[in-house]
């Protein structure tokens, strides 16, 4: 009997009913599909667990332990000021913000007020002025070097920057009845250079004149520079004086220029303030944009206009925004090492960059604080154009202001600056250009880091993490690059969202507690400076 089905083809091997093959060959598919289902599983338990290991990886405490204990055993003076001096404070920061120390531009700038501010000083601050171990010099007119010898010349000195001037403020806008009234309201000092910058220029200066008052005298030899034209540039001031100390032959152990804050509510998913330290800063190009037409009759016009053709060549630029480069520059540290103070699920996405980089890239490209951390900006911020309404233009005039990311060269944002904008009718031509400032070193072993981790712990035990920053803006601390590679941004102030627009805006100030905190900071950082750097060299380094 011959049964169905299982009868040999005479041409080959047996030849099955097409249900059987059906039955056959889907068995061996779910098989092949169970085994892509197990790998596939394996897989992403593999990849959570990788996850899941590098969110809750135990971190290395901070700062190295011995060198602290050693500085412990010293003595170190209480940064309490009396009901005296802290009037003291707050009242020769309110003079400082009345002296109208403007910048208007490089070569428009209130030297009258830049004058009287060395007066000012010299009687705010007799300790300093009389210390037979502080030198002081005037740099470029009206900027100002302060020598402080230290006791042990074995010690690699540091410096700490501010500037004198002031961006321009005027009245309108501003809740107290004058920008330079520093006015006091609320427990605040209101006016025009309270966080920017002579907070810090009083700051150091009253830190220093307490420490001498209680019969202090550095180790460390440090140095102070107070430079007059920081918002325009630096070259009067800040250049001048590291040529001064380039002729000198110093190198600074590093130096502390403003820069950053300690940011509260600004880094969504932080509830802690974070002391965010400038490691480095972006560059810069200032660039002018010319198209020039034949002038005529606007009765008769040609088809498109100067005005036109800029104006086009500008929203090429802002509708094609230079690439969003995170995770190709420092930026990613600040994240990295801020990940495990976010909360769930942002601890989980900071911990994993490797992974959610491209998510978090974009994520942070949708403000504008955020957006300046990612990639080069640009902003169109002159246009001049036209000369009467019925005259065609004989030429545009625009300026953009490009901030170049870490990871890009000036040559790199001109190269696509060209290519956007692709029109020969466009003259580009340079004001000012400069690359990104080198990465300062970030890691425990650094004298500087370290230093300023302590110092932070000692004065703002609130503060969650110290994590290394970028600084969107410049300094005149761009200047020092030939005379240490650890430069670090970082002003000692709270700065909360509220606070993003006072910055060269409306209602600038600083609340009384900051600014005593500010100063108690630069107490400590001084006295936590004193301690010997088990890595630095042997040097004898005499001022
Ligand atoms: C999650 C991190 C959030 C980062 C938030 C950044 C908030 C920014 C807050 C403050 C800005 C600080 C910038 C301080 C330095 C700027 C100083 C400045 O204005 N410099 C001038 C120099 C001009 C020189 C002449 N061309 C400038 O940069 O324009
Ligand atoms: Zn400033
Ligand atoms: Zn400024």
């Amino acid at each position: 009997m011959i049964r169905r089905g299982t009868r040999r083809s005479p041409r080959g091997p047996e030849r099955r009913p097409e249900g059987a093959k059906m039955a056959a060959l889907s068995g061996r598919a779910r098989g092949a599909l169970w085994v892509a289902l197990l790998a596939l599983c394996g897989t992403v338990l593999a990849l959570l667990a990788v996850v899941l290991a590098r969110t809750y990886a135990p971190r290395s405490p901070s700062p190295a332990p011995e060198l602290w204990a050693r500085r412990s055993r010293q003595q170190r003076l209480e940064p309490t000021f009396s009901p005296q001096e802290r009037r003291e404070l707050k009242e020769a920061l309110q003079g400082a913000i009345r002296m109208q120390t403007v910048s208007f531009s490089a070569n428009d700038q209130n030297t009258t007020a830049l004058a009287e501010f060395e007066p000012y000083i010299r009687k705010a601050f007799p300790a300093v002025f009389s210390a037979a171990f502080i030198k002081h010099e005037v740099i470029g007119e009206y900027s100002h070097l302060f020598t402080i010898q230290g006791s042990n010349a074995q010690l690699q000195p540091y410096m700490l920057l501010a500037h004198i001037d002031v961006v321009p403020a005027s009245p309108d806008g501003w809740d107290v009845s004058d920008p330079f009234s520093a006015e006091e309201r609320d427990g605040f000092i209101y006016g025009r250079g309270t966080l920017d910058n002579k907070n810090s220029v009083m700051g150091i200066l009253h830190a220093l004149e307490f420490l001498l008052r209680r019969n202090y005298r550095p180790h460390r030899s440090f140095y102070i520079g107070l430079g007059h034209d920081e918002e325009v540039g630096g070259r009067k001031g800040a250049m001048k004086i590291v040529a001064e100390l380039e002729s000198r032959g110093i190198q600074l152990s590093f130096v502390l220029d403003e820069g950053s804050f300690i940011f509260d509510g600004i880094v969504t998913g932080i509830e802690k303030p974070v002391a965010s330290i400038g490691i480095t800063e972006k560059g810069a190009i200032t660039a002018n944009f010319t198209v020039t037409s034949e002038p005529g009759h606007s009765s008769a016009p040609p088809k498109r206009t100067s005005i036109g053709i800029l104006s086009e060549a500008l929203a090429k630029l802002e509708q094609h925004p230079m690439p969003n480069l995170f995770g190709h520059g420092p930026e990613i540290l600040m994240f990295e090492q801020l990940a495990p103070d976010f909360s769930f699920p942002l601890n989980v996405i900071m911990s994993n960059l490797w992974l959610f980089g491209p998510l978090v890239g974009r994520f942070l490209e949708q403000t504008p604080t955020t957006n300046a951390l990612v990639r080069t900006t640009t902003a169109i911020t002159m246009f001049h154009a036209g000369v009467k309404s019925n005259v065609i233009p004989p030429s545009a005039n625009a300026t953009v202001n490009f901030r170049i990311h870490s990871s890009q060269t000036v040559d790199e944002v001109l190269g696509i600056v060209d290519k956007t904008i692709d029109d020969k009718r466009v003259k580009i031509e340079m004001e000012s250009a400069f690359d990104p400032l080198p990465v300062s070193p970030w890691d425990d072993q650094t004298f500087g880091v370290q230093v300023f981790r302590q110092t932070i712990q000692d004065v703002f035990p609130d503060v969650g993490s110290v994590a290394p920053g970028i600084c969107v803006g410049n300094t005149d601390s761009r200047h020092f690059v030939n005379l240490t590679n650890a430069i670090y941004r970082f002003n000692p102030v709270i700065f909360k969202p509220e606070d993003l627009p006072r910055f060269h805006g409306l209602n600038e100030r600083i609340s009384i507690e900051g600014y005593e905190k500010q100063v108690q900071f630069i107490f400590q950082l001084i006295q936590n400076s004193d301690i010997s750097q088990s890595t630095e060299p042997h040097a004898n380094h005499e001022l």
